[in-house]
């Protein structure tokens, strides 16, 4: 059965073909390789279903929401977002149901083309990327003293990337909590794939309501999640309300920093676009989240931000507000993983472009995948100005028993 194809696609064809002719054979041997290893590497990508770790390309889908209401959700997300300087959310009530929202539509592609940890790590020394992130999550069950046979909770656990690497390296059992339906069903089959099963569990709910009894944990932490929650307080609030007297909690925290100038129409642009690529009803400052954490009853034991190291609180000796720490090279930063994958994300939108034309992917996972390719430029922009930081560390412990001093 002969197909007709549409007259724009022949005509670019036919204008390709006659610029080929134009070329030298050299020229014609050097398109022809280049094309190739194009297609094979497009062809790997979109057929790799070998690694039931990740999705493939061609299972990238809307998460919890049906493949035909995506461009409508993804839509409805975007309207939310008020259109004047450094608004955000227009109605913070709705919040929590975007941010269920944003995450059935990111999360395949975060899998795929980032990991199971949806977080951010400072680069190790002569560590890899994977290494550094996994020390990132390590420090966590460090910081709170996890021991085995305790008992912590992970709030908004995303696919458990973080959850895995705590209760690896503690032998404590860790809950992970997420608003997102589509998560808890990852999160529970990579847990059940690499072993953890036992030492892990996780459940729907939104962490400023959370379903367990007070003085339930040992321990606490959250990793560059509660920065989505309309009010730092109501999370703070609830964490404090399930941890045992004398516990900790941590928290690494999406925050703007000393740099930031509210009155600079750059730098106010700047943290709009991360609210809106990113899920978040609004930028906090780092003194805003150690207020909230001491307005709900914590005692505030560290606060240092680690894309600088730089003590900025806290009772550690020798520290000094001005940057005490190792520091952060441009080859360390945080965001250099995004910096040097700017080449695979014009890549990856060309593949999901691909995939979209054919009609194989949910119609609007494109817009999605076009809001991340931006958001990602947004991002380096934050850290290397120095306005924003994902990893302003803040510990905080629950007054009472004297237990874990
Ligand atoms: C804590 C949060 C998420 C942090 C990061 C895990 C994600 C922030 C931006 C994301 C990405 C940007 C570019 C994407 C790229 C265009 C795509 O092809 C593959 C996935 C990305 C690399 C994606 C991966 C996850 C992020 C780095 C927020 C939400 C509070
Ligand atoms: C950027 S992801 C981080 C996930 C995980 N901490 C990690 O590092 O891999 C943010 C997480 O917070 C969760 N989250 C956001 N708002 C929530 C809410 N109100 N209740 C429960 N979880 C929430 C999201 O569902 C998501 O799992």
């Amino acid at each position: 059965m002969a197909v007709a194809l549409p007259a724009a696609v022949t005509s670019a064809y036919e204008r390709l073909a006659g610029e080929f002719d134009k070329l030298s054979t050299t020229q014609k041997y050097a398109v022809g390789i280049a094309g190739g290893v194009t297609s094979l590497y497009l062809l790997a990508k979109v057929l790799k279903g070998s690694d039931r770790d990740k999705p493939t390309t061609l299972q990238l889908s809307g998460g919890s929401i049906d493949a035909s209401k995506v461009k409508t959700e993804f839509d409805a997300y975007a309207d939310s977002y008020g259109k004047n300087a450094g608004e955000g959310i227009t109605d913070r009530s709705k919040t929590v149901h975007l941010v269920d929202v944003f995450y059935s539509l990111v999360t395949d592609i975060y899998e795929w083309g980032w990991g199971q940890s949806f977080h951010f790590s400072p680069k190790l020394p002569n560590k890899d990327l994977k290494a550094s992130e996994a020390a990132h999550e390590a420090r966590i069950a460090a910081l709170l003293r996890l021991q085995p046979g305790q008992k912590a909770l992970d709030c908004g656990c995303g696919v458990g990337g973080p959850m895995r690497t705590v209760a690896a390296v503690s032998g404590a059992h860790v809950t992970g909590i997420t608003i997102n339906q589509y998560q808890v069903d990852r999160a529970k089959s990579h847990n059940a794939r690499q072993g953890l099963a036992p030492l892990t569990d996780v459940v729907r709910g939104d962490f400023t309501n959370m379903p367990f009894k007070e003085n339930t944990f040992d321990g606490a932490y959250a990793i560059e999640a509660t920065c989505h929650a309309p009010k730092l307080e109501q999370v703070y609030g609830e964490i404090y309300r399930v941890l045992k007297p004398g516990s900790y909690f941590v928290s690494y925290e999406w925050v703007s920093t000393n740099k930031y100038d509210a009155n600079n129409a750059e730098h106010v642009k700047i943290m709009d676009e991360i609210n809106f690529g990113n899920g978040l009803p609004e930028m906090r400052t780092w003194k805003e989240a150690e207020d909230a954490g001491k307005n709900v009853g914590f005692e505030l034991v560290m606060s240092l931000d680690l894309a600088t190291a730089s003590v900025v609180a806290g009772p550690w000796e020798g520290a000094s507000s001005t940057g005490a720490g190792a520091g952060s090279s441009p080859s360390t930063a945080w965001y250099e993983r995004l910096r040097m994958g700017k080449y695979t994300h014009a890549i990856n939108h060309g593949i999901v472009s691909t995939v979209d034309a054919l009609g194989l992917a949910p119609k609007g996972l494109k817009e999605v995948h076009h809001m991340l390719v931006e958001v990602a430029k947004s991002l380096i922009h934050g850290g290397e100005s120095g306005i924003f930081t994902p990893m302003h560390l803040l510990l905080f412990r629950k007054p009472g028993a004297d237990k874990k001093k």
